[in-house]
């Protein structure tokens, strides 16, 4: 057993009911981390003795930003098509066969060595765990590879084989979902943990409530939990469709009816925003405020994919979560650890109460407000113990 004992943390934020205010603050605290959980937390003044001491000399921790949205594998760029969409273009998911041809020529390695990076770049910016979905193979062996490879990185894995339907079955969309339903799901589900769709009556590539029903069911059936892609382009099936289904979250949420937010705040299902899409493609926030006032559970996720927003950010997705979506500083700190934890269905990250996961990001600044007071600044880091 080895014990780490961090100090010099001039704000830690564990979310612990016992410590003060909504996230539960402990001012000049330590915190002691034994073979990767939390085994100790409290003022710096009671610390125990342990075998290693880090000093954060005098920085702010917070749990470990808990990114559960992207679809990270995949090769080729499109940012011809973000440019366009600056000037007007809208945005309808047709840009996702570029990057399908592109992630089919990639070798595994190649694959492999984006995902790397990518997954570097979200831990140097404090974010200690991912979801990653395929979605950019959109045939049974492509699919099949980019969730293996997706695996060596992350367990929170997830089939997207019903992103769009691919250009060569668009003569046939049934017989696409047949496949997605029945080989692709075979060959995907020993690499996946979840299963996805993009339902959106508002796309003409992407899954009808009809198609969605039937890819979440056979999933479910298949022995995966299920998140959605909903209500992205416009007002539609996919909150309402999360929530009979008993999915964990529905993502996007832009564009929600009352009974969407009635829906939501009456069941289990996690709404997940995600402010840098709308920022990328120049549509409009949802308001993350009505969400939360009626009681629902919100979560913040980068989102990050090469279309609708490539950037591996989340403390940009607290900066816009608070100047555009009505959230406090605390909410959006909340949503990115504790609420995309339950979205996750998972108790033990996203908080550092005594059990959880050691995973702690320190910011080079005294406090949590100054992530969204100081946006763009990289102030925060995931903590090597
Ligand atoms: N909207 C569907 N899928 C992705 C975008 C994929 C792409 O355009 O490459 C999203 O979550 O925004
Ligand atoms: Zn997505």
């Amino acid at each position: 057993m080895t014990a780490t004992l961090v100090t010099g943390i001039a704000e830690l934020v564990t979310h612990d009911e016992a410590y003060d205010g909504p996230l539960g603050i402990v001012r000049d605290a330590a915190i002691v981390a034994t073979d990767g959980q939390v085994s100790w937390v409290g003022p710096a003044s009671d610390a125990p003795d342990a075998d290693r001491r880090v000093d954060v000399e005098g920085r702010c921790v917070v749990p470990g930003f808990v990114d559960s949205h992207s679809h990270l594998v995949f090769a080729g760029d499109r940012s011809a098509e973000f440019a366009a969409r600056m000037t007007g273009e809208p945005y309808d998911g047709g840009g996702i066969a570029v990057s399908v041809e592109a992630t089919r020529a990639a070798s595994d390695d190649e694959l492999r060595a984006l995902l790397r990076t990518r997954v570097a770049e979200m831990r140097a910016q404090g974010t200690t765990t991912v979801e990653i979905k395929s979605g950019y193979g959109l045939d049974v062996a492509h699919e099949e590879r980019a969730l293996r490879i997706a695996r060596e990185f992350t367990d929170e894995t997830t089939f997207l084989g019903a992103h769009v339907v691919p250009p060569e079955a668009r003569g046939d969309r049934s017989a696409y979902v047949d496949l997605v339903v029945g080989d692709m799901l075979e060959a995907c589900k020993p690499y996946a943990r979840w299963v996805d769709v993009f339902c959106e009556p508002h796309s003409p590539h992407a899954f009808t409530e009809d198609e969605a029903r039937r890819v979440l069911t056979a999933g479910r059936d298949g022995g995966l939990e299920l998140r959605v892609h909903g209500n992205q382009l416009g007002h539609g099936p996919g909150v309402a469709l999360a929530v009979e289904l008993g999915a964990a979250s529905v993502d996007h949420c832009t564009y929600l009816s009352d009974d969407d937010v009635e829906a939501l705040a009456s069941s289990e299902t996690v709404a997940t925003l995600l402010p840098g899409v709308e920022f990328s493609t120049r549509s409009p926030y949802p308001s993350g405020r009505r969400l939360i006032d009626a009681g629902a559970t919100v979560a913040l996720a980068t989102d990050c994919n090469p279309g609708t927003c490539y950037s591996s950010s989340i403390v940009l997705m607290i900066a816009l979560a608070v100047r555009e979506m009505g959230m406090t500083p605390e909410e959006a700190l909340t949503a990115v650890t504790l609420g995309s934890a339950r979205s996750l269905r998972r108790d033990d990250i996203g908080h550092l109460r005594v059990g959880a996961r050691a995973d702690l990001t320190v910011l080079d600044a005294p406090s949590y407000l100054h992530i969204p007071y100081r946006p763009g600044v990289p102030l925060a880091r995931a903590l090597d113990l």
